[in-house]
């Protein structure tokens, strides 16, 4: 529906007017402790799903809560997986559809952690909302509800047919969306023409369309040993450790200077081209403010080349925790009989998923051995989700750049996301349909930190520039 007059005006006031309500919709989905990490916290991520799927209903869209099977713990337990939301709004055949995708769950969060204020209470401090997924991902998921519900409050129709596929285990990888989506893809995706994903955040305070976002691998590396934890005074010395082993097969991992030392890992990976020196040279970034935002005096690199190119475009290794070993206060005098690091790989094009698996697998076995140790050394991969990378001269982020420059009055940056969409390319794999990743999060947001927040601005603009893209998607030619 090319034609139809566009009252930008009219839904940007509206907007502007719900902003009050739009916040409390937040503050009571913040409070739902949707943690998909811990199982523990399940009941949290079914009421979460229940809640997303309600609000949808409620707005007359049709819906579904999919039941995508059952999660397998490490112990060999189960527990059911969060249902997946789907919806959609409109089915007028001459319309364009697109299908929005988000998720629900959120990373662990504690106010021990550091937060300055309770993570499930949403608080507003200068107009800064904090609380965890605030911005990751349940502002931008409102934002999207909000644009189709600003459309029906005004009566003005909607320029295209909307789906919605909101899950509740993307921050562990997404289990059990694949399959639903393949199973779906003959029907709930069979008139689907775009993907569109605000999943991510701007690089700086100018606006973005983000084209790519790295993949994840992640490893649980066990080191078993004695049957117990032992004093340490008292067999110290005659064990072999399992702890001493876990950190010394962990640093032959990367470099003090972040060269990934496990082999055919850097030789997997598709060169920088000239074409994306030249663009990552003309991206605004302050190095300074990206080191005064984190807190830290020196970098890894100190230009803004090599600075995002390896934010985004080049894997690295980074070691999360270590399972078993003492952490409380005090001074606990043991040794820990059996310790599982935790550490994850981002990888990028071309590197491929089952090929890092084995990699990392056969390079740390091989580690180990040399060590001669009688402990046990088990290497299990338990996520392994793909990187992903659009071509930017696609409509979709021209009509980006022109929803952009709407509202904002600027040209976004075209970046690329360090962070991992796992579902992101098997949407495109399955479906055959086009991505788009249009971020309205902070750069300074806290994602998976402390002290996460989505500002009022950036919830309130982004829900008008969702309202705008719709209008620009919908001048694009039908397939
Ligand atoms: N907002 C996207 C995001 O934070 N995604 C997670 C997904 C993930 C990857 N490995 C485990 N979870 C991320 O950490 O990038
Ligand atoms: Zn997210
Ligand atoms: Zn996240």
């Amino acid at each position: 529906h090319p034609d139809h007059l566009f009252e930008y005006e009219k839904l940007s006031q509206y907007v502007d007017s719900q902003q009050e309500q739009y916040v409390q919709t937040l503050r009571d989905w913040v409070a739902v402790e949707s943690d998909s990490s811990d199982v523990l916290r399940r009941p949290d991520c079914h009421r979460m799903m229940n809640m997303t799927a309600e609000k949808l209903r409620v707005m007359g869209g049709m819906v579904d809560l999919v039941d995508i099977g059952i999660q397998e713990l490490p112990d060999g337990k189960t527990v059911a997986l969060p249902k997946v939301v789907t919806a959609q709004f409109g089915s007028d055949q001459r319309k364009q559809t697109v299908c929005v995708y988000g998720h629900v769950d959120v990373q662990p969060a504690k106010l021990e952690d550091g937060w300055a204020t309770d993570p499930y209470n949403l608080t507003d401090i200068n107009g800064n909302l904090y609380g965890r997924g605030a911005s990751d991902n349940k502002a931008p998921v409102l934002a999207w509800i909000h644009t189709v519900e600003a459309y029906q409050a005004l009566n003005i129709e909607l320029p295209v047919n909307v789906k919605f596929v909101i899950e509740g285990m993307e921050e562990t990888g997404s289990n059990g969306l694949d399959a639903m989506i393949t199973a779906q893809r003959d029907t709930f995706f069979s008139d689907v023409d775009y993907i569109i994903i605000s999943d991510c955040g701007w690089l700086s305070r100018r606006p973005a369309l983000t084209y790519g976002t790295r993949g994840n691998c992640y490893f649980f590396a066990e080191v078993e040993g004695p049957k117990q934890d032992l004093h340490s005074g008292v067999y110290g010395g005659t064990v072999i450790e399992p702890m001493t082993d876990l950190i010394g097969i962990l640093d032959t991992l990367i470099s003090p200077s972040g060269q990934i030392l496990i082999p055919g890992i850097r030789e997997a990976v598709a060169p920088l081209s000239d074409q994306e020196w030249k663009m990552y040279q003309d991206i605004e970034f302050d190095i300074d403010n990206f080191k005064s935002k984190i807190g830290v005096s020196q970098l890894m690199y100190n230009n803004k080349v090599d600075l995002l190119a390896h934010r985004w475009r080049y894997p690295t290794v980074t070691i999360h925790g270590i399972d078993g070993a003492f952490s409380g206060p005090g001074t606990k005098t043991v040794i820990p009989a059996k310790v599982i690091a935790k550490f994850s790989i981002r990888q990028v094009p071309d590197m491929d998923p089952a090929m890092v698996k084995k990699q990392v697998t056969d390079y740390l076995n091989s580690v180990f051995a040399k060590r001669k140790s009688p402990n046990k050394l088990k290497v299990t991969m338990v996520i392994g989700a793909k990187p992903w990378l659009a071509e930017t001269k696609h409509p979709l982020y021209e009509a980006g750049k022109a929803a952009v420059k709407r509202v904002f009055n600027v040209e976004p940056d075209l970046i690329r996301e360090g962070g991992t969409i796992p579902i992101a390319k098997t949407f495109e794999d399955v479906t055959g349909k086009s991505i788009i990743m249009l971020p309205i999060g902070g750069f300074d947001d806290g994602l998976h930190s402390q002290n996460e927040k989505m500002s009022r601005y950036n919830y309130i603009e982004g829900t008008k520039l969702f309202i705008a893209y719709l209008h620009e998607v919908a001048h694009l030619k039908k397939d």
